[in-house]
C-alpha cells in the first residue's frame, strides 16, 4: 500500500494447494536460462503455481503488476522492491530509487544500466517473478524488460507470467536456449491433479465418473473446477449438476452470480461486493469501507473457504481477490444490497488510506468517488512535502491521474503540473500550461512567472529567465517559500550561466536561505552546491569550502540519497580537495560524484566530474586514463547536445593535448571552443581566448599569447572571475620575459595564497617550477612541486595477467555478459568464470564493477579503449 507496486508474494503455504511437481521442475532455472514465461488465461493457476514454487526457493522476489506500473518510474521502483526482496539486499538500487524520486533529467537506459551494475554485485542467484504482466501495455516497460533480459548477469532469472504472451523477442531467446515457456496446455490440471483439488482443497467427495466428466468440461481449467466444486457443496445429485455444468468462460459470470455469490450468507455477499472496490484488502481497511468490525475474520474465512481470495503475506495482513472474481464482483449491480453506494465506499477507502499514510491510494479512491475537491485537496496537501524532497515525478503522477477537465479548472494544479514538467526537462508543454493560467492574483501570476523562468533557462534564453524569476520573486508572497525557492534557484542559475558571478552569488545565497526557511530540502541543496561552484569561480575557495560543508551537513541531516544535488556536492568537494592537492580524497570524491551523476544522468555534473577526474588522472601520472576520461567527457556533452558542458570539456582537452605534446589535436579542440564563442555559448569566451593563448605559447609565439592575455586579464578581473584570473596570470607569466614573469607570478601568488590554491600552479609543470626561485613566499608551492615529482608510480598488478584474461577483461569492459564472452572466445561459460575468478584475484576485486574500476585505475591496456 505504499503506492509503488507490490513486492508481496501470494501466500501459498496453506496445506490446501495441489503440488504440481511436473511444472515446478520446469520452473527451476537451468544453465543459461534467463527467462521463463508462463502464459494462460485467467484462472489457470499461474499465480498459485509460481507462489508455491517460490515457497521452495531461497531467493525469490515477487512483483504483482498493475496498470499503474505502465509508468516506467513506478515499474522500476516496484522492480527494485522485488529485487531487494529476492536478494535480501536492502541497499540494492538505492541510487536508482533516489534518482527516480528526484527531478533530474536522465536517460532511462542509464538508470537500468546503474541497476545492472548493482545486480552484478549480487553474490547469489536470484529469481524474480513479474506476475500479471498482461496489464503492461506501454513500450517503455517492455523495453526495460528486454534490456534486463539481454544484459542482466546470468544469476538473475526472470519469470514473466500473464494471460497473453508478452510482446518481447521470445523467439530470439528461445533459439539461444535462454527461454522456457509454460502455456495453458501445461497448466491445465490433469485428472489426478483435478481429483486432488476437488478432494483435498475443496473437500468434496465426487464419484470417479463425475470427476472425469467435470475435468473434461473444464479442460483442466482450475477456476472452472473451483466454481463447480463450490456450487456442488451440499447438493444431493452431483451427477445431474455436472451434466448441466458449462465450464466455458462466458458462462462463468452468470455462474459466479448464481452459484457462488448467491449461495453465500447475505452479510458475506455484502462484504464481498463492498470490498471489491479495493485492489488490496486488509482487515482494518475493509472495516473502514464496510462500517463493520469483522474484516480480518471475514478475510481469513473467505481464504479458508477458497472463495477466490489470495493472502499476500505470511502474516495474513493483506489479501486480494482473484482477478476473475474481483472483475465479477465489481460488475455486480448493487441489487439487493442496501447501504452505501460505490462512491461512498471509495470515499471511505480514501479517508482510511489518507489516515494511514497511503496518499496515492487515497487520491485514487477520491478520484473514483468523483470527489475531485477531496482529490485536489489531498494532492495540494501532499505536494509540498514531495516537492521539498525533489519527488517531482510523484507529484506529476498524482496530478495527471485527475481528469483533464477537472485539472484545467484548478490553476494551482495546472501550475504545479507545469512546474513538474519544466523540472523534468519538458519546457514546451510546461510553457503552454503556464501560459494558459490567467489571473491577477499575485500568487498565480508569480507561480506562472517562476515556471516560465525555468522554461526560458532550459532553452538557454537567459535574460528572459532572469526577468521572469525576478518578477516571480516580487509577486510571490513571503510565506510561499516552497515556490519562491524555485524562482530564486532559477535566478541564481541563470545569472551564473550568464557569467555574472557576483549577482549569482547573492541570488543563490538568498535562494539557500529561502529554501532552508521553507524546509525545502531539494531547493536548498541545489542552491548551496551551485553557490559553492560560483564562489570557487570567483576565486574564493575558503568560502566555497564552508558552503560545501554546510551542504554536506544538511544533506546528511535530511538523509538525501543520490540526486543531482548530492552529485554536485561530491564533485564540489572533489574539486576543492584537488585544488588543495589532497589527491587521495579528491579521487574518492570524484569517483563517487561521477557515479552519482551517471545514475541521475545529469549531463552537467557528469561532464564536470569527468573533466575533474581526467585532471586528477593526469596528475597521478596516468596519461592514457586521463585522455580516455577526457574523451568520454567530450562524448557525453556531444551526445546530449549540451553546449556549456562541451566548452568545459574542450577547454580541458586543449590543456591535456598540450601536456601530451599533441599540437594538432590541441588546435582542433581550440577550434571547437572558438566555434562556441562565436555562437554565443554562455561561458565560452574566456576559456576560448585562454586556449588560443596557450596554443600560441606552445608554438613559440609568446607575443601573440601576451596580446591575447592582457585584455583577457582585465575582462576576468572586471567580471570577478577570480579563478580564471589566476590561470590567466599564470599563463601570462609563462609567456613573459623573466622580470615581468616574476612580477606577474608574484601577483598571482599574492591572490592565491590566502585561498590555498596549489594545483592551478602545479599543473603547469616544470616551466612554472623554474620560475618559482625568482618569487618570494612560494615555499608552499615549491613543496607541492616536489611532492608532484615524487608521486609514486601506480602499484602494478600482483601477478601479470595472461593473454586470455586480458581478452576477458576487454570484453567485460565492453559490457558483455559471461555468455557473450564465452561465445566470442569459443570457450564454455565455466571457463569464463574461471578466468574471471583469476582476474578478480589478481586485481584484488570482488565484482565486475570493482574489477573494472581497478583495471581503469591501473590503466591496463585492454580496458582503455572501452570507456
Ligand atoms: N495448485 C492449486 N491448488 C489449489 N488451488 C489452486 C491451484 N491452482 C489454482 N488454484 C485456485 O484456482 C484459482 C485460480 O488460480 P490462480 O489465481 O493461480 O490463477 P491465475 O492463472 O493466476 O489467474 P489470473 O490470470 O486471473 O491471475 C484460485 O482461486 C486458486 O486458489
Amino acid at each position: 500500500m505504499d503506492g509503488s507496486g507490490q513486492a508481496l508474494r501470494p501466500n501459498t503455504r496453506r496445506a490446501s494447494v495441489v503440488r504440481r511437481a511436473r511444472l515446478a521442475d520446469r520452473l527451476d532455472p537451468g544453465p543459461g536460462r534467463r527467462l521463463t514465461v508462463v502464459v494462460a488465461p485467467a484462472g489457470y493457476g499461474k499465480t498459485t503455481l509460481l507462489g508455491t514454487w517460490a515457497g521452495t526457493r531461497e531467493r525469490v522476489g515477487w512483483l504483482t503488476l498493475d496498470e499503474r506500473d505502465n509508468e516506467e518510474n513506478r515499474f522500476l521502483t516496484s522492480l527494485i522492491g522485488a529485487l531487494r526482496q529476492g536478494s535480501g539486499d536492502d541497499e540494492l538500487g538505492k541510487g536508482v530509487l533516489a534518482a527516480l524520486r528526484s527531478p533530474d533529467l536522465r536517460h532511462p537506459d542509464a538508470l537500468i544500466g546503474a541497476l545492472l551494475a548493482d545486480l552484478e554485485r549480487l553474490p547469489e542467484p536470484v529469481d524474480v517473478v513479474l506476475d500479471d504482466y498482461h496489464v503492461i501495455t506501454g513500450d517503455a516497460v517492455h523495453r526495460a524488460c528486454v534490456f534486463l533480459v539481454e544484459h542482466a548477469p546470468e544469476h538473475l532469472h526472470l519469470i514473466v507470467s500473464g494471460r497473453v504472451d508478452p510482446p518481447l523477442p521470445l523467439a530470439r531467446w528461445r533459439v539461444r536456449g535462454e527461454l522456457v515457456r509454460l502455456g495453458a496446455d501445461d497448466l491445465a490440471f490433469t485428472v489426478p491433479e483435478a481429483a486432488a483439488f476437488v478432494r483435498d482443497v475443496m473437500r468434496l467427495e465426487l464419484a470417479r465418473q463425475d470427476l472425469v466428466r467435470l475435468h473434461e468440461k473444464t479442460e483442466g481449467w482450475v477456476a472452472g473446477l473451483q466454481i463447480a466444486a463450490l456450487s456442488l457443496r451440499g447438493r444431493t445429485s452431483p451427477a445431474e449438476f455436472v451434466a448441466s455444468f458449462s465450464g466455458r468462460h462466458r458462462d462463468v459470470f452468470d455462474f459466479l452470480g448464481e452459484e457462488v455469490l448467491d449461495r453465500q450468507p447475505a452479510e458475506v455477499r455484502r462484504f464481498l461486493v463492498e470490498t471489491s472496490i479495493l485492489d488490496q484488502l486488509s482487515g482494518p481497511l475493509c472495516d473502514a469501507v464496510t462500517g463493520r468490525t469483522d474484516g480480518q475474520e471475514t478475510l481469513e474465512r473467505l481464504e479458508r473457504e477458497n472463495l477466490f481470495v489470495v493472502a499476500l503475506d505470511d502474516e495474513r495482513r493483506w489479501y486480494r481477490y482473484h482477478h476473475l472474481f474481483a472483475d465479477f464482483l465489481r460488475l455486480e449491480p448493487d441489487r439487493a444490497r442496501p447501504g452505501p453506494d460505490r462512491g461512498e465506499l471509495h470515499a471511505r477507502a480514501s479517508r482510511w488510506c489518507e489516515a494511514n499514510g497511503a496518499l496515492p491510494d487515497a487520491i485514487g479512491h477520491a478520484i473514483s468517488a468523483a470527489d475531485h475537491d477531496r482529490a485536489i485537496g489531498l494532492i495540494l496537501a501532499g505536494a509540498d512535502a514531495a516537492w521539498s524532497r525533489g519527488e517531482v515525478p510523484t507529484v506529476l503522477g498524482w496530478i495527471e491521474a485527475l481528469p483533464a477537465d477537472v485539472r484545467e479548472q484548478q490553476p494551482r494544479l495546472v501550475l504545479q503540473q507545469a512546474l513538474a514538467l519544466a523540472l523534468t526537462g519538458k519546457p514546451d508543454r510546461a510553457q503552454r500550461l503556464a501560459e494558459s493560467v490567467r489571473g491577477e492574483e499575485p500568487l498565480l501570476a508569480g507561480f506562472s512567472a517562476a515556471v516560465r523562468s525555468w522554461c526560458a533557462r532550459l532553452r538557454g534564453d537567459l535574460h528572459p529567465a532572469i526577468d521572469l524569476a525576478r518578477q516571480a520573486l516580487t509577486l510571490l508572497p513571503a510565506d510561499r517559500g516552497g515556490l519562491r525557492v524555485f524562482a530564486a534557484d532559477s535566478l541564481g542559475d541563470s545569472l551564473w550561466s550568464l557569467g555574472d558571478l557576483p549577482a549569482a552569488e547573492t541570488a543563490l545565497t538568498d535562494a539557500a536561505a529561502i529554501g532552508t526557511d521553507a524546509g525545502h530540502v531539494y531547493g536548498t541543496l541545489s542552491a548551496l552546491t551551485l553557490l559553492a561552484r560560483v564562489q570557487s569561480e570567483r576565486g574564493r575557495l575558503g568560502r566555497a569550502h564552508a558552503t560545501l560543508l554546510r551542504a554536506e551537513r544538511y544533506a546528511l541531516q535530511q538523509d538525501m540519497g543520490a540526486s543531482s544535488a548530492t552529485a554536485a556536492l561530491h564533485l564540489g568537494l572533489a574539486a576543492l580537495q584537488y585544488e588543495r592537492d589532497d589527491l587521495d580524497a579528491a579521487e574518492v570524491a570524484f569517483r563517487t560524484g561521477v557515479e552519482s551523476a551517471e545514475r541521475t544522468g545529469n549531463v552537467t555534473d557528469l561532464t564536470w566530474g569527468l573533466v575533474g577526474l581526467s585532471r586528477l588522472e593526469q596528475a597521478r601520472h596516468r596519461p592514457d586514463a586521463a585522455l580516455a576520461t577526457a574523451l568520454r567527457a567530450e562524448r557525453v556533452a556531444r551526445d546530449y547536445g549540451a553546449n556549456p558542458e562541451a566548452v568545459v570539456a574542450a577547454a580541458w582537452m586543449v590543456r591535456l593535448r598540450l601536456l601530451r605534446d599533441e599540437l594538432p589535436e590541441a588546435a582542433a579542440a581550440e577550434q571547437t571552443l572558438a566555434r562556441h564563442a562565436e555562437a554565443g555559448t554562455p561561458g565560452a569566451e574566456i576559456p576560448g581566448r585562454l586556449a588560443a593563448a596557450r596554443l600560441s605559447l606552445a608554438r613559440g609565439r609568446s607575443r601573440d599569447a601576451l596580446r591575447l592575455l592582457r585584455p583577457l586579464r582585465d575582462a576576468a578581473q572586471a567580471a570577478g572571475r577570480g579563478r580564471d584570473l589566476l590561470e590567466i596570470l599564470v599563463v601570462q607569466a609563462l609567456a613573459s620575459e623573466p622580470d615581468e614573469a616574476a612580477a606577474t607570478l608574484a601577483d598571482a601568488l599574492a591572490r592565491a595564497a590566502p585561498e590555498h590554491y596549489v594545483r592551478t600552479f602545479v599543473d603547469e609543470g616544470p616551466a612554472l617550477a623554474a620560475l618559482l626561485p625568482r618569487v618570494d613566499g612560494a615555499e608552499e608551492l615549491r613543496a607541492a612541486f616536489e611532492r608532484q615529482q615524487a608521486v609514486p608510480p601506480e602499484p602494478a598488478l600482483a601477478e601479470p595477467m595472461t593473454d586470455r584474461e586480458s581478452d576477458v577483461l576487454r570484453l567485460l569492459a565492453a559490457g558483455k555478459t559471461n555468455r557473450e564472452i564465452a561465445a566470442e572466445l569459443f570457450v564454455s561459460v565455466g571457463t569464463v568464470k574461471t578466468h574471471l575468478n583469476n582476474l578478480y584475484r589478481k586485481l584484488g576485486a570482488h565484482s565486475r564493477t570493482q574489477a573494472l574500476a581497478r583495471a581503469r585505475a591501473l590503466n591496463l591496456p585492454s580496458i582503455s579503449t572501452f570507456r
